[in-house]
């Protein structure tokens, strides 16, 4: 404690102190998918409030992710980054979160094994509650609301009073990142889950359907794994996955500004609301809002790039976003889709490594795969995505670039929100029985797993 008490401003303890200008020179450009806030002096309430919070994460804790993600851009790591497409308030339970820190550990597991790289755990999770829209309106049966912008901005029932922007959701959002942090760190820091339990969670899901067996030698070569450790004196029951990070889209800078703070160690600014943060696709303009925030913040950042991505704008990207060329501080997740990712990304990474600039690159295999099914329910096939995750790996293969990780919309249940899978198929005529999604479709635990189990079939050929 500080030789000055408990009162001082200043102590021993690192400490991140309130934002200072930086954090705000986003307002005098142009901002996309900003929410329409009906009434400016409640936002503003609501953001001085936040303003005084404490943050959700340490600015130490960023730089260990960027230290994470640094090795990753040489190679030596994978990153598995996974959650929904947006959290909701009433998801906040421990069951929900339970059952995702799961199935990510059991997928980073598999990975482990089939990558022989380590496995850099990212959530989509404690933060995740911001939704870019196509159209600011839906309409349903002749009637037309505004669209939901994920539980930080409005409701999703479709009532004009629940699809009026709420500033007091801001409030809401930091109260459910906190409370899911809190379980997230209990949770990983708790032994619940060594490696040995996780591998046991992995067989028992092999066991419930015949169609397991097909990955039966992958797991067969990991239970040879384990007892070599036993057998060498390395117990694997002591290796637990305990490392665990979050991230969230910066996509509501009022609420992403308030929760940015200087780091008395280092006088550097941090976004103390998610480990990293990422920028859409629809918001990665590099003189826009987004990219004007994030330049000033010294958490890892990451950049969707669609298929209308330029080199051009790729280069113009790491130049605003990393001009000091930071290990670890830029990723460019690519969301092409399965039938463009052969043709579209080979030109960005052989400009980007022209340039001799270093970014982890992710693919997302969820974005560039949405299609509407009969029923009306928006879905993605597992085959498709499965054909993107290849094409990536394909592509950086060809190139000599590290495919460095995989990026996913998942839930740890059994959803029915996208269609088809090797172990357990969902069939577009049962996508009602449970989709839940409160926006795009996420892979179920049993697709998700099937998922990992592939990926690292890709690693070992
Ligand atoms: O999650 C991503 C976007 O918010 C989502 O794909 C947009 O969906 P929309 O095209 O239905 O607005
Ligand atoms: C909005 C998202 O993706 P993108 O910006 O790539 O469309 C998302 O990740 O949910
Ligand atoms: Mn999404």
């Amino acid at each position: 404690m500080s030789s000055t008490g408990p009162s001082s401003q200043t102590t021993d303890f690192p400490t991140t102190l309130p934002p200072d200008p930086k954090a705000d020179t986003w307002r005098a450009v142009p901002a996309a998918q900003q929410p329409e806030w009906p009434d400016p002096g409640a936002l503003r309430a609501v953001t001085d409030e936040l303003t005084t919070l404490p943050p959700l994460v340490a600015a130490s804790e960023c730089d260990t992710l960027r230290d994470r993600l640094a090795a990753v851009a040489r190679g030596e790591a994978f990153l598995l980054q996974g959650g929904d497409c947006a959290e909701t308030f009433d998801s906040v339970t421990a069951d929900q979160i339970g059952h995702k820190l799961k199935t990510l550990w059991q997928m980073a597991a598999i990975l482990t094994y089939g990558s022989e790289l380590p496995v850099v755990k990212v959530g989509r999770i404690a933060g995740q509650y911001a939704k870019p829209r196509s159209s600011s309106e839906e309409t349903l049966g002749g009637v037309t609301l505004p669209s939901y912008r994920g539980d930080a901005v409005n409701g999703l029932e479709f009532t004009p009073q629940a699809r009026r922007p709420d500033p007091g959701r801001l409030r809401q959002v930091y109260d459910h990142s906190a409370a899911t942090l809190n379980f997230v760190r209990a949770a990983t820091s708790g032994g619940i889950a060594d490696l040995a339990q996780v591998h046991t969670w992995n067989r028992e899901f092999l066991g419930l359907s015949p169609a397991g067996q097909r990955y039966e030698h992958l797991a067969g070569d990991i239970d040879g794994m384990l007892r070599f450790m036993r057998a060498s004196g390395a117990d694997p029951d002591r290796l637990s996955p305990t490392e665990f990070f979050t991230s969230h889209e910066a996509l509501i800078l009022d609420y992403e500004s308030a929760l940015t703070r200087v780091d008395s160690r280092t006088g550097a600014l941090y976004d103390v609301a998610g480990h990293m943060v990422w920028i859409g696709e629809r918001t990665r303009q590099v003189d826009g809002a987004h990219v004007e925030f994030a330049r000033h913040i010294s958490n890892p950042v990451a950049v969707k790039l669609g298929p209308a991505t330029t080199s051009d704008d790729a280069l113009a990207l790491i130049e605003r976003l990393d001009p000091e060329r930071r290990p670890g501080r830029l990723t460019f997740i690519s969301r092409m889709g399965a039938d463009q990712i052969r043709e579209k990304l080979p030109r960005l990474v052989e400009k980007v490594q022209a340039s001799g600039a270093q970014v982890v690159w992710v693919c997302d295999p969820m974005h560039g795969n949405t299609y509407t099914a009969p029923d009306g329910h928006k879905t993605r096939r597992f085959d498709a995505i499965m054909d993107e995750i290849t094409g990536f790996f394909e592509v950086h293969r060809a190139l000599g670039s590290h495919p460095g990780g995989i990026h996913l919309e998942l839930t740890g249940t059994s959803v029915t929100e996208c269609v088809g899978g090797t172990v357990e198929e969902v069939t577009e005529d049962e996508l009602g029985f449970r989709y839940e999604s409160a926006c795009d479709p996420r892979l179920n635990h049993s697709q998700s797993l099937d998922l990992a189990f592939l990926t690292a079939e890709i690693f070992r050929r």
